[in-house]
Formats: C-alpha cells, sequence, structure tokens
C-alpha cells in the first residue's frame, strides 16, 4: 500500500514535472522562500522581545533585520504565487491529452464495453479537473514540511522534548490520510449510480429521445430515477466524508494536546529561569505556527492524494490500453488490392461475460471482388460477424484470413484504413455537412468534388442542394444549423461510407433502414456500379447485411446466418433451386410484399 502511495506520488511528480519544468523549478524557490519567511519572522521576534528585554541594542536591531527580510521575503512569494496555477493548468492539458490517447489506443471494441473501463474514466474526468488544486497542494507540502523541520529545530533549541511535536504532526497526517481514504473509496464506489444518472438526465435534456419520453409520459419516471441514483450518491459520498473526517478529528486532538504541552512547557522553562521571555514568545509563534501547518499539510494531502488516485487509474488505463492495442510484433501490411479473397475457418466468438458464444463454427470463403448479401433473423449475429471482419474483435477460435494473411497479424490501424462502411447505429455528426461526410476519410475532406460524387451515389444530392450553403451548410438545430429527418441523415451516413477510394472491404450492415425499399433498391444498384470501380481497382469485397430480399437477390453470393453459425452459403439462383431457408425467407417477403 505505502510502496503504491509512493510510486503514485512519484509519477505524479514526473508528471507534472514533465508538464511544464520551468514552472515547477520556479514554484519550488517561491515555495523554499515561503517556507523560511515565517521562521524568520518568528526569529526576528524573538531577538526583538530579548534585545528590548535585555537592554541589547545590537540583538534589537538584528530582530528587525531579520523582520524586513521577512517581509521582503513575502512580498517575492505573493508575486510568485500565480506559477503555481499555471503549472496545475498545463499539467491539466498534458493529462487530458495524454487521456485522450490511452482511449483511442485500443483496436477494438472490448475495452469500450467495460464497465470498469468507464467508471475509471468518470474518476479520471473528474480527478483531472482536481489536478491544479493537487499541484498547489505538492507545492503547500513541500512548503509546509521545510517550515516544519525548521520549526523542530527552533523549538529542540528551547528544550529536546519539544522536538516530539513534528512527531505528533506525522501521527496526524496519518489519521488525516486514512480518512481520506475513506472518502474517496465512498466517492469512487458511487462511480457506476453517477454514470447511470448522467445517462438517464441526458435522455430527459436531449431532444432525440424527447419524443419517446413525451408519448410515453416518462420523463417524471426517469427524472425520479436519475434523482434518486444521484441522492444515493451523494449520501454515500457524505457518510464517507464524515467518517473520514471523524479520523482527521483524532489526529488533530492529538497534535493540538502536544502545541499546548510545547507553550505550557516554555512557561515552565521561563518560570524556573532555564529559557528567556524570547523563547516563550518563540515558542508560543512557532507551535502555533505549526498548528496552521500541519493543518494546511493535512489539507494539501487531500488533493495530492486526488492527483495520486488519478494517476493509479491513468496506469489502469495505460495498462489495458497497451494490452487491447493489439499490435502484433512482425506487422503485415494488408494488400493494396485482394486477390484471393477472405477466408473464415472455423470462427467462434464470444462477447466478454456472456455465458453462450454468438458465433460458432463458422466457414466462408469470401471470393475477392464479390458482393455478398448476409441475411438472417435478429441476433443470429450478422453485425458480430461484420465487427470480427473489421477486426473490431478478435475470434475466441479459428481464424479470419485476408489473402492467406491472419487478419491478428495485421496492423489493426492499417486494415481499418481499408475498410469503409455504414452501420445500423450510424453516427449523426452536428457539423457542416462537408465536415459530416469528410469523417469517413479525413484525408479527402477538402475535396469538394470527392464529397460531391459520394453524395451523388448515397443518392443525396438534392437534399444537399437545398441546404442554404451546399456542403458548408451548419447541420444540428441546437448549432444554429439545418435539421434532418431520420432519412436524410441516413444518406449523410451513407455519403460518409462511400467516401474512402477503393477500400479492401465495404461494409453496409442495415445502413437505409430509414429508406423505403425503391430508394434502398435504387440505392444499392448505385453502390453495386461503385463496387464494380472499387472491384476493378482493389478486388473489392462488399458486405450488404439487410432484411429487404428485393435487395439482397442483387447480391452475387447470400450468406444465411442463423443461431450463430452459417447456415446457407451460395447465388440467389443456387439458393432458390433448393429447399432451402433462404428460398422460405425470400418467397414470404415477397408474397407479403403482394399481399
Ligand atoms: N456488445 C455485445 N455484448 C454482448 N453480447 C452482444 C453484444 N452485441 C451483440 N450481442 C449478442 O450477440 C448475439 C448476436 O448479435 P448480433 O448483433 O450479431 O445480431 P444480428 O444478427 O446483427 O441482429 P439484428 O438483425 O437484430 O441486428 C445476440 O444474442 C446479442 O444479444
Amino acid at each position: 500500500m505505502m510502496s503504491d502511495a509512493l510510486h503514485g506520488l512519484r509519477r505524479l511528480f514526473a508528471i507534472v514535472f514533465t508538464a511544464d519544468r520551468r514552472g515547477v523549478l520556479t514554484l519550488v524557490f517561491v515555495k523554499i522562500t515561503e517556507a523560511t519567511s515565517l521562521p524568520v519572522q518568528a526569529v526576528a521576534l524573538k531577538l526583538i522581545t530579548d534585545g528590548v528585554v535585555e537592554h541589547r541594542r545590537a540583538l534589537a536591531f538584528g530582530g528587525l533585520a531579520a523582520l524586513a527580510l521577512s517581509i521582503v521575503m513575502r512580498g517575492v512569494c505573493a508575486a510568485g504565487s500565480h506559477v503555481q496555477y499555471s503549472v496545475g493548468d498545463r499539467t491539466m492539458i498534458a493529462l487530458s491529452s495524454h487521456l485522450g490517447r490511452a482511449v483511442n489506443r485500443p483496436a477494438g471494441l472490448e475495452l469500450s464495453e467495460n464497465p470498469e473501463f468507464h467508471d475509471r474514466i468518470v474518476m479520471l474526468r473528474d480527478g483531472i479537473r482536481m489536478l491544479p488544486g493537487a499541484v498547489i497542494g505538492i507545492g503547500q507540502i513541500v512548503m509546509l514540511g521545510i517550515q516544519l523541520i525548521i520549526t523542530a529545530v527552533l523549538l529542540a533549541g528551547v528544550h529536546p522534548a519539544m522536538v516530539a511535536l513534528p512527531v505528533l504532526a506525522v501521527i496526524w497526517v496519518w489519521f488525516a490520510g486514512r480518512g481520506n481514504r475513506i472518502a474517496f473509496q465512498a466517492r469512487e464506489a458511487t462511480a457506476e449510480a453517477m454514470r447511470l444518472d448522467e445517462h438517464l438526465t441526458d435522455l430527459v435534456l436531449s431532444p432525440g429521445p424527447a419524443k419517446e419520453l413525451r408519448i410515453f409520459g416518462i420523463e417524471g419516471e426517469i427524472l425520479r430515477r436519475a434523482q434518486e441514483l444521484w441522492t444515493g450518491s451523494t449520501r454515500a459520498i457524505l457518510r464517507g466524508e464524515w467518517r473520514g473526517a471523524a479520523l482527521g478529528l483524532v489526529g488533530l486532538t492529538v497534535f493540538t494536546f502536544g502545541v499546548a504541552g510545547c507553550v505550557l512547557g516554555a512557561v515552565l522553562l521561563a518560570r524556573y529561569g532555564r529559557a528567556t521571555v524570547g523563547d516563550v514568545v518563540l515558542v508560543l509563534n512557532t507551535a502555533l505556527l505549526a498548528l496552521g501547518q500541519v493543518a494546511g499539510i493535512v489539507w494539501a494531502f487531500r488533493d495530492v492524494a486526488g492527483g495520486m488516485r488519478l494517476v493509479v487509474h491513468m496506469q489502469w488505463l495505460d495498462g489495458v490500453a497497451a494490452t487491447a492495442e493489439r499490435i502484433p510484433p512482425d506487422v503485415v501490411r494488408p494488400p493494396d488490392r485482394l486477390r484471393s479473397g477472405i477466408d473464415l475457418r472455423d470462427v467462434g466468438f464470444c462477447y466478454p461475460g456472456a455465458d453462450r458464444p454468438a458465433l460458432a463454427g463458422v466457414n466462408l470463403a469470401i471470393p475477392a471482388g464479390s458482393t455478398v448479401a448476409v441475411v438472417g433473423d435478429n441476433g443470429a449475429g450478422k453485425t458480430t460477424l461484420i465487427k470480427l471482419l473489421c477486426g473490431l474483435y478478435v475470434p475466441s477460435s479459428g481464424s479470419i484470413t485476408v489473402d492467406g494473411v491472419d487478419l491478428t497479424d495485421m496492423h489493426p490501424a492499417q486494415w481499418r484504413a481499408r475498410i469503409a462502411g455504414t452501420f445500423q447505429d450510424y453516427v449523426n455528426y452536428e457539423l457542416l455537412v462537408r465536415e459530416n461526410i469528410g469523417q469517413g476519410d479525413l484525408r479527402r475532406l477538402p475535396d469538394s468534388s470527392a464529397l460531391t460524387e459520394a453524395v451523388q451515389r448515397a443518392g443525396a444530392a438534392d437534399q444537399v442542394r437545398a441546404l442554404p450553403a451546399g456542403l458548408d451548410s451548419q447541420l444540428g438545430r441546437r448549432f444554429g444549423g439545418a435539421e434532418l429527418s431520420g432519412g436524410q441523415w441516413q444518406r449523410l451516413a451513407l455519403a460518409r461510407g462511400l467516401l474512402r477510394d477503393a477500400p479492401l472491404l465495404q461494409v453496409l450492415d442495415e445502413p437505409t433502414a430509414a429508406l423505403d425499399p425503391a430508394a434502398e433498391r435504387a440505392l444499392f444498384e448505385r453502390y453495386a456500379a461503385g463496387a464494380r470501380h472499387a472491384r476493378e481497382q482493389a478486388g473489392s469485397v462488399t458486405l450488404l447485411v439487410s432484411h429487404r430480399f428485393s435487395t439482397v437477390r442483387l447480391a452475387d453470393l447470400i450468406v444465411v446466418v442463423s443461431a450463430g453459425t452459417v447456415a446457407e452459403f451460395g447465388s440467389h439462383a443456387d439458393l432458390m433451386r433448393s429447399e432451402s431457408i433462404y428460398a422460405e425467407l425470400y418467397r414470404l417477403s415477397t408474397r407479403s410484399y403482394r399481399d
């Protein structure tokens, strides 16, 4: 535990020092000056008192000179005090960008689906806001620590037993440290409840879910649940704070007795002629000062402990992010063009924490240049299959190979750079239209003709033309821009998925649910035309997940996924010739359209 704390403190020091070297050095100078100014003042008062009482002019003038010095030192400290804020802010900025990098490091989705990850992120986010306080706290501890050592030396000069006072200070700090830990643990235990509270409050405040909430009349109930979570968490945090404060109070009581003992001792020593009146003034000054110094250290430790816990969460995140980064030792680059295709051999996958596999025994050979439709019931495993092909998860068993190279041997980011896609839960980026589409390939964002071509292929040309500034129109009511219908947002998402030139894998996971069947078919025909171009250029494979058989039948090959495995695989004509599940589903769908 102690070694963890020391390690955390060392890391925190290192982070602060790296973030602002010059600021830290200035801060050290300012804090040492601040630390020595008060003891200089206490000694000055002793010298002045003894000089006046004993009629020793030189002593009194020496005391006055020391007093003047202490005032100058205090002035230097006041002038330099702003440095601690800038060091704090720079550290906060450095750690925030480190956090951003760590969160983006993992190749897959496992980490973002891990509840512990989200709890730690909440604690990190809150902790980063406390960082400037932790930096100021480090400065305070250094300064007050030096002061306390000088105090101990001065007190020992009056009587050696008074050196016990700093020992009592350590006891106080220890009690307070235990108290802080209890308070922090209480706060951390509420992280999940606080996250749920945030989610529920967002639901009520965001325009998207507002319709459903109003229709069902559940805003009140959702808010009540959020309030309940917030109240429960706040109460638990307060309980922890009270218990922590009680421990701190025990330490304070012990130390106060020590201060009283020193003052009483000095008075008795003076009474029996073993100390001067100046000594009593010195003890009064320093011992009472020490009360404030240790109280300051206790408070500063609380802020620093917050920073140290932040370091612990950061290290956890760095560790799991590095593990999840999945960079193979001998990285193989994805091919420039697909020659043979993508093979799945006996692929199985179980989501972390799930009790049964989402996919098992999947065998599939997808030839280069083919367009493949994936069909199946809800929950059959279609999206999971797509996510494995995109390298967002690693199969639990079996292998996926691209032109004979195992996907796990490829750099995940390099493989993803060769994938284009639109998913059923696409994102509505409320940016400029060109930025919304440009997210599909940032390198092509400035290329208006590439954007326009993607817009045309997605069938969104008319809707973009109707906007006040075309590609440069702002989207989203909240930002003073245009609000789009569900289908219009979806067409922009499709354009985004079409922006990347000649991808090796083009994925369309039910991206057309908000389009009518005729629009979906027209879109897929345009897609197929584009796919021909990509096929010629890069041997691209296009994968389409759809429940609409009028579109599905246009694909070269059809995969029927059922209960986590591939039940059928073949062309429309082949599957229709046999008594297949596909033929049954196809007839059902065409019949329901006729009825
Ligand atoms: N992130 C996840 N964590 C745990 N289980 C999941 C996760 N995503 C999906 N599953 C489970 O895996 C199974 C397959 O889900 P998948 O999303 O692949 O189905 P699907 O065929 O795409 O369904 P749909 O047609 O409804 O989109 C389901 O039982 C689902 O509950």
